[in-house]
């Protein structure tokens, strides 16, 4: 990996988060935390970036009980002001009345939809603007979900690999047993992003600085990058 300067890099980030929501004429910032790295170091620096004027919105959907107490453990040990919003009886009402068969991804992307939905109402009431996680990984791959976790107003992490993420939440502080969690979307039990690729993000973002890898990686990368181009386009228009 390439050597970086993350205090560097945090303070850029914290400077331009600061940016962003006054150009757009906000006056801060609402960020989803999970419990996992990415949403752990967002939620950081944009209670640097705001320290008054930042909400974090815990958000469980069927969730592991773990993942909640990791998050407010972030939330306390960083004196970030936090709600839980539990969307378990949410979902489940919804799809209720929606669900015509058995399909384990349609179902599981409504609950970022619904997170979504969510973090909106609270930056409409406040004046935020919402803040992603989305690293340079996953905005590669298209590894989110449309209108869910991509459903965003700003992607500070949007240059920084998975694996420099890291690095940055250890300069940062962030719990050890956080960084070292497995990375994983949540939207299933026992689902993990690394299983679900088929790679690591090693090797992902080995490809992705160099453009080098075994052909397994290359494939996996292209063919997502591939598949996922409408994810980062706005809707095509027809013109008159
Ligand atoms: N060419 C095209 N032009 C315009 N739109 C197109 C399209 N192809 C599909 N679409 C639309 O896109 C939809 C498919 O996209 P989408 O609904 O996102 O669904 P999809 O990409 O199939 O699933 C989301 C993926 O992201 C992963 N994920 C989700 C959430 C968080 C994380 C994480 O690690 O942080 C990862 C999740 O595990 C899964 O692999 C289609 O149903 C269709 O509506
Ligand atoms: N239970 C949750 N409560 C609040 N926000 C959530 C929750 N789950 C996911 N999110 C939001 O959606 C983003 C995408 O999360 P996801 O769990 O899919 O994996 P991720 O990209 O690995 O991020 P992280 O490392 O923060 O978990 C999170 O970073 C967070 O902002």
């Amino acid at each position: 990996m390439l050597e970086r300067d993350y205090a560097k890099i945090s303070d850029g980030l914290v400077n331009w988060i600061q940016n962003k929501v006054s150009d757009a004429g906000s006056k801060g910032a609402v960020v989803g935390m999970s419990g996992g790295i990415d949403s752990s170091v967002m939620a950081v620096l944009s209670k640097r970036a705001f320290p008054d004027q930042m909400l974090a919105l815990i958000m469980p959907c069927q969730s592991n009980s773990q993942d909640k107490e990791d998050a407010i453990a972030v939330a306390e040990k960083f004196d970030i002001d936090y709600e839980v919003v539990d969307l378990t009886s949410t979902y489940e009402h919804l799809l209720a009345k929606i669900k015509k068969e058995d399909n384990k991804l349609a179902e599981a992307n409504i609950k970022p939809r619904l997170r979504m939905t969510t973090l909106y109402y609270y930056a409409n009431l406040n004046n935020y603007l919402v803040v992603g996680t989305d690293n340079k990984s996953e905005l590669t791959l298209g590894y989110f979900t449309k209108y869910g976790d991509g459903g965003i107003d700003l992607a500070p992490l949007g240059d920084l690999l998975k694996t420099e993420v890291r690095e940055l939440a250890k300069m940062l502080n962030i719990p050890e047993r956080i960084i070292a969690k497995p990375p994983s979307a949540g939207l299933w039990a026992g689902q993990t992003d690394e299983e679900e690729l088929g790679v690591s993000y090693e090797a992902i973002d080995k490809y992705i600085l160099t453009g080098e890898g075994p052909e397994k990686v290359k494939s996996v990368v292209e063919e997502a990058q591939k598949k996922s181009e409408h994810k980062l386009k706005m809707p095509e228009i027809f013109n008159l």
